[in-house]
């Protein structure tokens, strides 16, 4: 019989960790050892030989999280938000030069995610006007979302790389907040609405046409697959790795 990788689960009893928890389960080269909610010890993943642990818990408990399983040298696959350039920093720096363990932290795992931020990213300099919108369930803690903030990352970037300026806007009066957050520049506004899971779109406009980006994940399942992925590669990659697209090779 071939080795599995034994793999546990922070934030096992949230709306993500269940789905999560059903995936590693069900998956044959992987053995579920043991799942962490609030109030748990961190421990029971060492106690468990636990060798990769996904956390899906909120943003104001993962970096303690994360210095626990990187002082263990146990691997991790962080799908939670509220990852600053700070925060990614002292990541790096507890991981040290010559990292015993893979760190990755991705805002967004399902699939069409990823592919949409990738898209974002190559139309945006052939745009004048760019704006993002994330539709979400109530529940959610955070706003923007970690995935509307790192696509209006990388469109910003990929607008100054290509000598373009702000977007085009007369406003000159507004009532607060009606033109949504700003990220590097891009406009990016959140909903929140019962009976929504996580969607986005990224509008983008130019004379005479516009292009719509839209992904929709109707379902937590749809953040299985990469969260999967994640979990069978991370050994190989020790140190920090921002974002799935390293991992499927785009
Ligand atoms: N990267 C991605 O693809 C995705 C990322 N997310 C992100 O994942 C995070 C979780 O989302 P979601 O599952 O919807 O949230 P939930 O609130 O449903 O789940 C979080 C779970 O973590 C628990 N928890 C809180 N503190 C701790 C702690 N210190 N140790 C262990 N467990 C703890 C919570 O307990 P309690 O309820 O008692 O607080 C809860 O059971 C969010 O940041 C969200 O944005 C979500 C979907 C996809
Ligand atoms: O809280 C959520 O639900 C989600 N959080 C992530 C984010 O903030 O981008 C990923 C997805 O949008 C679902």
């Amino acid at each position: 019989m071939s080795e599995t990788i034994k793999v546990g689960v922070l934030g096992s009893n949230g709306k993500v960790g269940q789905a999560i928890v059903a995936a590693v389960s069900d998956a044959d080269d992987l053995t579920y050892t043991v799942g962490v909610d609030r109030g748990d010890a961190l421990t029971s993943f060492v106690d468990a030989g636990t060798e990769v642990v996904v956390d899906f818990t909120h943003p104001d408990v993962v970096m303690d999280n994360l210095k626990f399983l990187i002082d263990n040298g146990i691997h991790a696959v962080v799908g939670t938000t509220g990852f600053t350039e700070e925060r990614l920093e002292q990541v790096r720096t507890w991981l040290g030069d010559q990292p015993r363990s893979g760190v990755l932290i991705a805002p967004n795992f399902a699939i069409g995610a990823v592919l949409s931020m990738r898209f974002a990213q190559q139309a945006a300099r052939f745009y004048e006007s760019v704006e993002v919108i994330e539709l979400h369930h109530p529940h959610k803690a955070d706003a923007p979302s970690g995935t509307a903030f790192r696509t209006a990352q990388l469109i910003a970037d990929a607008r100054e790389d290509a000598g373009l300026g702000p977007s085009p806007d007369a406003t000159t009066s507004e009532l607060e907040g009606a033109r949504g957050a700003t990220v590097g520049g891009v406009h990016v506004h959140s909903v929140r609405l019962a009976g929504l899971i996580a969607h986005q779109e990224v509008l983008l406009g130019t004379s005479g046409e516009t292009l719509t980006i839209r992904h929709d994940s109707m379902d937590r399942a749809s953040f299985a697959p990469g969260v999967l992925l994640g979990v069978r590669q991370i050994a190989t990659r020790p140190g920090l790795t921002v974002g799935l697209d390293d991992f499927l090779d785009l």
